[in-house]
Order: C-alpha cells, then structure tokens, then sequence
C-alpha cells in the first residue's frame, strides 16, 4: 500500500539515530556521506541530519534525491527525535504523534505581531502530516498524544516565549527544531511524512537540569520497536525483519 515500502526516518543527533536503530533492532549503518544511514533487515534507513531545520531539510532532500537516483525511492519520510512537550498536553518520557508540523518562529515581527509565511504569501508554514501514515502510526503508537507540532530555530526558555507559541499553535503538543525542515523536503519530492516526538523537557523557562535526555531516548527506541512488531504482537518477542511499520502489512 502506498507509502510505506521504503521509510527514511531522519533524527537530528547519533544520540537519537542510535535509539531508532535499537528499537528497529538494526546493526549500525554505514556512513552515508548525509549524517550516518542505515539499512538492514527492515525497508528502512535512518539518517543523523543535525540539528535545526536546514540541516535537516537538507540531509531529508539529499537522501530522498540519493534513493531516486539508485532507483530505490522512499515511500515515506519521518522526523523523528526529542523534544520539549507544551504543559498540559505532553510530559516528560511521553510520545507525540504530530498531525501537523508548524514553523512557529519563520516570518515576520510587526510590533506585537508575528506574520507567519502564510500571512506574508510566501506560505504554507504549516505542514499536515499524510493521513494514511497518520493512521498506520496511530494504530502502532496508541498511547501517542497527538497533536501539532512546532518547529523552532531556538528552544524556548521562557515563560514569555511560550504563551507567545501557545498564542500562535494553541493547542501545540510538542516542540523541535527539525519538523517542519524535514517536512518541507518530503513535500517538495511528493512523499508521504510524519513526525514524532520523544519528550525530553517542558516547554517552559529554561532548565536543563530537568532534561530527561536518557528517558526521552528510551521512549524513541520503545515507538520504534512497537513499529517493527507486528499488529498484535505484545512486547518482548522477537521484531518483524521482512515490512515496515509491521502493522501495514
Ligand atoms: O540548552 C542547552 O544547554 C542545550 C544543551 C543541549 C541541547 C540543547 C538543545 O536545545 C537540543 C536541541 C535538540 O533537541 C530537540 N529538542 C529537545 N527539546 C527541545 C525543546 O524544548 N525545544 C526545541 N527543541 C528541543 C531539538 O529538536 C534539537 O534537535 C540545549
């Protein structure tokens, strides 16, 4: 079914490719040249891009661009990482499914005002998650919040920036710095695309010493394994090595 054949997750840091890796239970890759990729058993190769949405978009296009020109293209694109979780909507160690992937601090400031790049004409500034994947990770992914996304080129730390992306995004369940990049190259090369969220820290006035870092990885590698299991089967049994998300098939 459309889609899904071939995945490219693209994470930001090793840390987290690493974590994706576990939970898919794949050997470590080999250098791409694009951040470090992998492919194994599963239809699936995970990408390291960096930190921010360039970077991302950036490794997101050239891997896509790489697969078409071996004849091998992806069916589907996810951003996939830690993030900080919007109070009230994600806590720390949970994992937000994003319906849509907004970028929240591109545009421009008129006084109190911030004009995102639909209100300018230079849009979309928001991209929806595709259905179909939507639905096919939901299934997987049951105890995901689900809810949009923000990407950000700075993580907020303070109480005044963060009514200012509520005000923006009022119902924003998680944010990131890679998202909305990622989902742009997804975009421009017609494939399917999703994102997730492993929440590492609050939104909120910045703390680092309440960073969950290693829990937020854990709950990266647990989504990624229930992904490769297949529909029904509980934890703790051996993972699908022949389709992926094994639920699709
Ligand atoms: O503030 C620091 O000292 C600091 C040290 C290490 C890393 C950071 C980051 O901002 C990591 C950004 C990285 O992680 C994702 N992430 C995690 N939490 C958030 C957040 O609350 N807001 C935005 N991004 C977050 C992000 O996608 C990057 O890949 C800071």
């Amino acid at each position: 079914m459309h889609g899904l054949d071939r995945v490219l997750v693209v994470t930001a840091v090793e840390a987290e490719r690493a974590a994706v890796l576990r939970g898919l239970g794949l050997d470590d890759g080999v250098e791409s040249g694009a951040g470090r990729a992998a492919a194994g058993p599963l239809p699936v190769t995970v990408v390291a891009g960096g930190v921010g949405p360039a970077g991302a978009a950036a490794a997101t296009a050239r891997a896509l661009t790489r697969a078409e020109c071996a004849g091998r293209p992806f069916g589907a694109v996810l951003s996939a990482g830690i993030g900080g979780g919007f109070d009230g909507r994600a806590g720390v160690a949970d994992l937000v499914l994003g319906d849509l992937s907004v970028a929240a601090d591109l545009g421009a400031q008129d006084g109190d005002d911030f004009i995102d790049l639909d209100r300018l004409g230079f849009g979309p500034a928001r991209h929806p998650a595709d259905p179909l994947l939507l639905d096919r990770l939901r299934a997987a992914l049951p105890a995901a919040v689900v809810g949009p996304v923000v990407t950000v080129s700075t993580a907020t730390g303070s109480a005044a920036r963060t009514g200012e992306l509520r005000r923006r995004v009022p119902d924003a369940a998680a944010e990131g710095m890679e998202g909305f990049g990622v989902a742009a190259a997804a975009r421009a090369a017609g494939m399917p695309f999703a994102e997730l969220r492993a929440i590492s820290n609050p939104v909120g006035p910045r703390d680092r010493a309440a960073w969950r870092i290693p829990q937020a990885l854990d709950t990266l590698r647990a989504a990624f394994a229930a992904l490769a299991r297949p529909a029904g089967q509980p934890a703790g049994r051996a993972p699908v090595t022949r389709s992926w998300p094994a639920s699709s098939r």
